[in-house]
């Protein structure tokens, strides 16, 4: 992964320099005949800023892309590129560490910033405080509650003051109320840092609910196959009608795709037991 530098880089979807590039990218997994393609020349620009919610089939390659944005694994074809330090991730199930409170947990993503000691305990307050967990200081992962634990994980997550934030499907285990709260927060939050937000989800709603740009993958390989600019201002209502309208619409195109990936799949399969046949 490359760090996109001030100059002499491409211009993003807004004509300004982009936080994260991705450029025709591809990923497999292993080699020959037992390969998995995850994506195939995937690109993608986020401007800074800027909210993008991610959504594709299940397997699609959602995951592999953060991965690849957050460095964690590289590219078979392709270039990824991210501004300054790179992108800050935000596990599905959170990682908190189950033996560390959780100011402990903050301070220990700003300690590797390099927040001087006399200062983590007044930074990791002030996180939690941002994300509504004031008070919550002292409290391991398993004295709080799904919603919480999450929230805390957010806190690490912005501890680490990148330019850029991954969210990997991170609702996705909280019942419909708290995952409702939950984005309220996180629009909240998106406005006061102007932190750039790549969420991944394979709920259509929470996609439109959240994104200022949704952008839908192929099934796997995972391509960009299609994307929409979210025109509806924010708060934003789960279950007001033109969230509905345009989650119906890009349903009708996750579906279309899910569908056309079936049939390949299964004309594949024909093809392969007539080759034994033959
Ligand atoms: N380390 C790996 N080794 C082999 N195959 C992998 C590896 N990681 C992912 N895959 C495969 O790559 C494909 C894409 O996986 P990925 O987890 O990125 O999809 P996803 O869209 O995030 O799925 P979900 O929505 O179910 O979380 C899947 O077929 C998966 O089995």
């Amino acid at each position: 992964m490359t760090l996109i530098d001030a100059v002499g880089t491409p211009a993003g979807p807004a004509g300004t320099t982009p936080v994260v590039s991705v450029r025709g990218v591809r990923k497999a997994f292993g080699r020959g005949e037992g390969a998995v393609f995850a994506l195939d020349r995937v690109s993608l620009d986020v401007a800074p800023g800027e909210f993008v919610a991610l959504l594709g089939a299940s397997g699609c390659g959602k995951s592999t892309l953060l991965s690849l944005i957050a460095g964690l694994d590289r590219p078979t074809a392709g270039e990824v590129a991210v501004a300054g330090d790179g992108a800050a991730l935000m596990p599905q199930e959170g990682g908190l560490f189950p033996w560390l409170t959780a100011g402990r947990n903050v301070e220990l993503a700003l300690r590797l910033r390099g927040v001087s000691r006399s200062d983590r305990r007044t930074e990791a307050e002030r996180l939690l405080s941002l994300v509504r967990l004031d008070g919550a200081y002292d409290k391991r992962p398993h004295e709080l509650s799904g919603g919480m634990r999450q929230r805390v994980a957010l806190a690490r997550a912005l501890a680490q003051k990148r330019p850029v934030l991954l969210m990997d499907e991170p609702f996705s285990a909280l019942d419909a109320i708290t995952r409702d709260a939950l984005h309220g927060e996180l629009i909240r939050i998106w406005e006061e840092t102007g932190v750039a937000i790549v969420f991944v989800t394979h709920n259509v709603r929470e996609a439109v609910r959240l994104g200022q740009r949704v952008v839908l993958l192929s099934s796997r390989p995972g391509r960009v196959i299609r994307e929409w600019q979210v025109d509806i201002a924010q708060p934003r209502r789960i279950e007001a009608p033109d969230v509905s309208a345009l989650a119906g619409e890009i349903t009708e195109r996750l579906s279309t795709e899910i569908r056309r990936h079936a049939t390949a799949e299964a004309a594949a399969e024909q093809k392969g037991s007539i080759d034994v046949r033959q």
